[in-house]
């Protein structure tokens, strides 16, 4: 067996660090196996959620990409549809006022008639000490994470899903798992969604709702990546700790994503799937190796 035949399985497929279409894209999966299906992307004018919507376009699915700022996810959507050739409509609204939610849904199913898909990408974070966060940050971020993920869902399926089915894939973290220092804020925002993930999947799973979420490990070229990763005086000493050697990158996230949304996984329901190449097991999980040294700041 040859060494590129060994290393198959561990290379990362291809990807850029900006918010722009792939140059090249190698097939995995079958290229239409979403064909005709409607993918609702919340966040998905940027970093992992812009990936989410190319590879699920690339492989048949119409977008709708949503978020606060319009003009990102118009600049995104022309991007999108340049590349693949399929529709993509960019919406305006904030996933913490369930009013432009429903304007936003009701948009698209005017325009599109169906919605088969949910991703719940939106979120917030930065890295703070507990004893640093003010309430209203605390609660900024399970605002926009925790129940921005519940109305959304909330929308979809009383609108289109609860009559004709779907699929929800939420956007988590392995932040929880072990208590990740300065994080109390989303990692309480995404084990809430991790519960929350298995709420659904049980009450929805009649109605022919598949609900599951995916969190990612630390992801090159994110917002997430630069805010979490950027003020770490070790980057190169954290990603040798991580199994695989290496961060991920988005089309990784994106790959994950499909999987989950396609008839691949037509019998999987009220799971999480980790695609962090085993960072969550071993990072090092205290204020210095975070921040080259301890800080009671509150803004980082
Ligand atoms: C090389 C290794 C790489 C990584 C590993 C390194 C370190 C991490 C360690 C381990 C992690 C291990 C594995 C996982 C790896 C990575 C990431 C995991 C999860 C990532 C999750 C993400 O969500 S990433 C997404 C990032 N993108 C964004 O955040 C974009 C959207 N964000 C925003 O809009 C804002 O930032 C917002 C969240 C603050 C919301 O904006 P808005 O509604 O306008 O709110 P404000 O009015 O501005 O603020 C509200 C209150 O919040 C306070 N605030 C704001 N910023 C901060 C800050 N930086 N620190 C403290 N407090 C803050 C603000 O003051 C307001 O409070 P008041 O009391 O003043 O009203
Ligand atoms: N990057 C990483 O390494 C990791 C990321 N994740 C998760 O991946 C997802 C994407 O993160 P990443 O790509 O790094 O970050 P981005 O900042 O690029 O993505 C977050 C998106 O959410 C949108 N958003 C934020 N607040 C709201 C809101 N109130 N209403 C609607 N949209 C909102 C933003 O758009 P706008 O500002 O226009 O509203 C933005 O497009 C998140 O769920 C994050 O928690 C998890 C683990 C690791």
């Amino acid at each position: 067996m040859s060494q590129q035949q060994t290393l198959f399985s561990v290379l990362p497929p291809q990807d850029v660090d900006t918010d722009d279409c792939l140059q090249d894209y190698t097939y995995l999966f079958s290229p239409d196996i979403l064909k005709d299906n409607v993918a609702f992307i919340t966040g998905g004018g940027s970093g992992i959620g812009f990936r989410i919507a190319e590879i699920l376009m690339r492989h048949g699915c119409h977008t709708i990409i949503a978020s606060r700022n319009l003009q990102r996810v118009s600049e995104a959507a022309k991007k999108l549809t340049a590349a693949t050739g399929q529709r993509c409509l960019p919406l305006s609204l904030d996933v913490r006022q369930p009013q432009t939610i429903i304007a936003a849904v009701d948009e698209a199913l005017r325009q599109f008639k169906k919605i088969n898909i949910l991703i719940n990408n939106a979120a917030g974070n930065f890295l703070c000490p507990a004893s640093g966060l003010s309430f209203n940050a605390f609660k900024t971020v399970i605002d926009i994470d925790t129940l921005g993920t519940f109305n959304t869902s909330k929308v979809l399926f009383e609108k289109y899903f609860q009559g004709h089915g779907g699929v929800i894939v939420n956007i988590t973290a392995t932040l929880s798992y072990r208590g990740q220092a300065l994080q109390v804020h989303a990692g309480t925002a995404k084990a809430a969604i991790d519960a929350m993930t298995k709420h659904l999947a049980v009450e929805w799973g009649p109605s022919k709702v598949r609900v599951n979420s995916l969190a990612p490990g630390p992801i090159s070229g994110t917002e997430g990546f630069r805010r979490l990763g950027g003020l770490r005086a070790d980057a190169d000493a954290h990603i040798s700790m991580i199994p695989l050697q290496r961060a991920g990158n988005k089309t990784e996230i994106a790959h994950g994503v499909l999987y989950l949304a396609s008839p691949l996984a037509s019998y999987v329901t009220g799971t999480s799937l980790v695609v962090d190449g085993g960072n969550w097991l071993t990072s090092a999980n205290h204020f210095s190796a975070i921040l080259g040294s301890a800080s009671p700041s509150a803004n980082l």
